[in-house]
């Protein structure tokens, strides 16, 4: 596991950014307690990404600062900011041809001096990354080999070799089976008890309300919603952001928000129909042709 780092809490203030004419970030406050698995949400387009590459200064905000603990993140060299934070993302294109563990140790890269070969430490920090990801029999494979969910891992672990104070991680859990998922999340949270401030990226609504501390939901660029997921996650915030009808259950164990959603157009599935293969048809009205699926109601189902 990363050693605990100071507990700090991220800030971003009045943070607004445009690109080709349109405002993608529209003056965003939100604020990540020190220590705490923040988890950003929203529908497809809403900022997500976009924030986190500003906050990672990836991009350069038009206005607005970014704060963590009492230091402005906008003001750090790359350098020094690469050893505060860490972004994983979904797609690391700068490693063609190295193998698991070399992309894994790119995570060092800001804490070597400018012509430093890593050391002892950094390779045993590497080694600790790749066991706290479950990489380890991965080790010498080629990145370019891996499973989609096996890359997601990688990702974190040269995230993680960073040894950064504020980790954020585009959509995470993207591509995960359940239980890496479960497992992920798990680690994420053991990380900021650790000391560790963590900001996620999430689509999966009641994996967020499961693990996160603290929810930002943004809508169109802007924060429409933010704080404890059981109070922000409600039916009616859920409708308004996402335009789904969402029914909030409470998981019977931890009492955290359980979100089912219920899909009013295609009605109550209660009996699977056999799926009828037909023809739809070559011309020759022989019915023979192109098979169809096509099931027997509404979603492929009927009702009893
Ligand atoms: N270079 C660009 N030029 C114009 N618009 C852009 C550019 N980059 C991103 N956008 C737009 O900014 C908005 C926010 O994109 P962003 O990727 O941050 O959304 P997101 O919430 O992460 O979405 P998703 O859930 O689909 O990953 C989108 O409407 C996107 O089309």
């Amino acid at each position: 596991m990363t050693p605990a780092g100071p507990n700090e809490a991220l800030r971003a203030e009045r943070v607004r950014f445009t690109r080709s004419a349109r405002l993608i970030i529209d003056d965003i406050d939100c604020t990540v307690p020190a220590g705490h698995v923040g988890a950003l949400l929203g529908p497809n387009g809403a900022g997500k990404s976009t924030l986190l590459h500003l906050i990672a200064g990836i991009e350069r905000a038009d206005a607005g600062a970014v704060r963590f603990g009492e230091r402005d993140l906008t003001a750090l060299r790359r350098r020094d900011r690469a050893r505060v934070i860490a972004l994983a993302e979904q797609d690391v294109h700068d490693a063609p041809g190295l193998r698991v563990a070399e992309v894994v140790a790119l995570g060092r890269t800001p804490h070597l001096g400018a012509f430093a070969a890593a050391g002892e430490l950094d390779r045993a920090i590497v080694r600790r990354c790749l066991e706290d990801a479950g990489l380890v029999e991965f080790a010498d494979r080629e990145y370019a080999t891996l499973s989609g969910g096996e890359r997601q891992r990688v990702n974190l672990a040269r995230a993680l070799a960073q040894e950064p104070e504020l980790l954020l991680l585009d959509e995470p859990t993207n591509h995960l089976d359940i239980r890496a998922q479960l497992s992920m999340l798990r680690l994420l949270r053991e990380l900021a008890h650790g000391g560790l401030t963590v900001l996620a990226a999430l689509h999966d609504l009641s994996l967020a309300a499961g693990y996160a501390d603290h929810v930002i939901v943004l809508d169109g660029g802007r924060v429409v919603a933010a704080g404890e997921p059981r109070a922000v996650l409600t039916p009616e915030l859920i409708r308004a952001v996402w335009g789904v009808e969402a029914i909030v259950l409470e998981h019977p164990d931890s009492g955290r928000p359980i979100i089912a959603f219920s899909d009013v157009a295609s009605g109550p599935i209660s009996r699977a129909a056999p799926v009828a293969v037909v023809g739809v048809g070559d011309g020759d009205g022989d019915g023979a042709g192109v098979g169809a699926a096509a099931a027997a109601g509404p979603g492929g189902t009927t009702e009893a």
